[in-house]
């Protein structure tokens, strides 16, 4: 059983009032999760503070009060400055450092995380048992849960690795967001490996300058091989992007580079591009092989040189890279193709920033012999100075654009597409059209033979949110039965 010692041993703590060391058998950062002897950490959110809660905590049977200031309860209250990220280390700690039990890649980036991350898992679980923290879901085995966030609050995250430490895990792939390293949730994290994919606009909403954003994705680096195992430790970079020579200077690990034009360590040479996938030649320090991949585009050759990167950071052969790589048919809602025998192609795509944008309608714009059509919206409640970038973007690789809602959340839908249309010049070819399902209709039913459909923005999410409704909505579901609709009409 822990104590309040036992898990305050590696911070800095101002006070603790009144000084006792309770007995602690969990721990919580929701005051209505409270079980009898837990700790309760107080932390301040942007909707609501929650040193409010910590008296309803210490009724509810806490044992101790984690703050930022001392809070109003007869129960020890430990003062510290910055109670989230006390809660990443003592989250750690109760759950004795799970991740110094398994093996643990991160990966960061503006695009192409989850991709990345399930390209090293598809090679990894060819010989070991895997864990996945990452957008879609957890996953542990075979084994999915749902998650809110991309990278979960550290006690959540915590008590997520004590299971995968549990169940045997041996490496875990997680992606780790910029949101994450900036509010401190990977804090207590014993990264082995860490991965960039690339950085370009995102988020700004959140980090207000790209120079503050490049930063927080600097973190992961700038942690990394600080500790006395730096020499088991490996930071994997993307030498065609810019950004990796900062990172390069912060970090004290060896560094594994990977490119396609920038001379690099793990180089991919041959590049070929088809209309059923890429292949490539992996030239590395070990050997080359030639890789045969299932995904579309030239950044999914980015995407498999960072987890082939990864993967012989972490001991893994060539043959298993080359082999793992070959098993992948897609991920989930990325550059997925929704195909009921109808004579034109429609695509359907997470990407949801200016460059992931324009990185797939390049592609598509390569593979196509007719029309390009693609719906596009932008999130509400999220980084606005995308949104007339996205509109320019949709607009000059497609030969007509249907600007729609894409999760407005608490912004209005008609605000949102007037930023987009912002972004264009009145004689351009797009269409405005705010009900998502009309767009998708819109566009499939201009579709003839040989012109492809690109349903940009949501990818794998089955949902649209509107105000605080999460209401069911699925593109692929939505494009099957629009062609299906449509084909019935002709
Ligand atoms: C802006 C942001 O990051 N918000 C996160 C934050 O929510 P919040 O600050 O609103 O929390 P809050 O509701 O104010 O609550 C504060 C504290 O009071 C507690 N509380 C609250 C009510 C109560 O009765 N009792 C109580 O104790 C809460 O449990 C919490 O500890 O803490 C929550 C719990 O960890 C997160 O789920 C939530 O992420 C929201 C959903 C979010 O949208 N985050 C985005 C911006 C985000 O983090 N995105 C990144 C990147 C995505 C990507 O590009 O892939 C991600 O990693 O997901
Ligand atoms: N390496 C890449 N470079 C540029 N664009 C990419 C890359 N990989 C994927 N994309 C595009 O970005 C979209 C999102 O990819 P993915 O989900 O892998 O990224 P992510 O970094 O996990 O995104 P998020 O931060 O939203 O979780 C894809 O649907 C594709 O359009
Ligand atoms: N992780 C990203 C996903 C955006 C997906 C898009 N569909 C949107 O809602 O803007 C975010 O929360 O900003
Ligand atoms: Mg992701």
């Amino acid at each position: 059983m822990k104590r309040l010692n036992d898990l305050t041993r590696l911070l800095t703590v101002k006070k603790v009032v009144p000084d006792a060391n309770p007995a602690i058998t969990s721990i919580h950062m929701d005051s209505r999760e409270i079980k009898q002897n837990g700790l309760f950490f107080c932390i301040r959110g942007y909707t609501v503070d929650g040193h409010q809660f910590a008296k309803q905590a210490e009724e509810k049977g806490a044992s101790a009060i984690v703050a930022e200031e001392e809070v109003d309860v007869s129960i020890p209250c430990v003062v510290v400055n910055d109670s989230k990220r006390a809660m990443a280390m003592m989250a750690s700690a109760f759950y004795d450092y799970p991740t110094t039990r398994f093996r643990l890649i991160g990966i960061t980036g503006t695009n192409g995380k989850t991709t990345t991350s399930h390209l090293v898992d598809a090679i990894m679980q060819q010989h070991q048992k895997t864990g996945l923290v990452g957008t879609m879901y957890t996953k542990i085995g075979s084994e999915t849960k749902d998650t809110k966030n991309t990278t979960p609050e550290s006690l959540p995250l915590q008590r997520l690795f004590a299971e995968m430490a549990e169940k045997h895990v041996e490496t875990c792939i997680m992606e780790v967001s910029s949101h994450a390293l900036d509010l401190g949730r990977v804090r207590g994290c014993d990264f082995n490996t860490a991965v960039f994919t690339n950085l370009t606009k995102d988020h700004l909403d959140y980090h207000k300058t790209m120079e503050a954003y490049k930063q927080a994705k600097g973190l992961l680096f700038s942690q990394l091989g600080n500790s006395y195992e730096a020499f088991a430790k490996t930071a994997v970079l993307n030498t065609d992007d810019e950004a990796s020579a900062d990172f390069a200077r912060m970090c004290t690990a060896p560094i594994l580079t990977y490119g396609i034009e920038s001379d690099s360590d793990i180089q991919a040479e041959n590049v070929q591009l088809t209309p059923s996938g890429t292949s490539f030649t992996l030239v590395t320090p070990w050997g080359q092989r030639n890789i045969k991949l299932s995904l579309m585009g030239r950044f999914s050759v980015y995407n498999a040189l960072a987890a082939a990167a990864a993967c012989l950071a972490e001991g893994v052969s060539l043959d298993s890279i080359q082999e793992g790589l070959s098993t992948v048919r897609g991920v989930s809602g990325r550059f997925e193709p929704v195909d009921v025998g109808q004579p034109y192609a429609v695509v359907v795509d997470y990407a949801h920033t200016p460059n992931s944008l324009e990185n797939v309608l390049q592609t598509i714009q390569e593979m196509a012999e007719g029309n390009v059509y693609v719906v596009v919206g932008c999130g509400g409640d999220r980084d606005a100075t995308k949104r007339p970038e996205m509109a320019r973007i949709a607009v000059k690789y497609s030969d007509n654009a249907v600007f729609t809602s894409d999760n407005p959340r608490n912004e209005d839908p008609d605000q949102i597409l007037q930023h987009m249309v912002d972004g264009v010049e009145k004689e351009d070819s797009f269409t405005v059209i705010s009900e998502r399902r009309q767009a998708i209709r819109y566009a499939i039913s201009r579709a003839k033979r040989n012109d492809i459909v690109l349903i940009a923005g949501k990818g794998h999410e089955t949902y649209q949110i509107i105000g605080n409704q999460v209401l069911d909505f699925d593109d692929r579901k939505e494009a099957e039965s629009s062609i299906i609709e449509s084909s019935k009409d002709q």
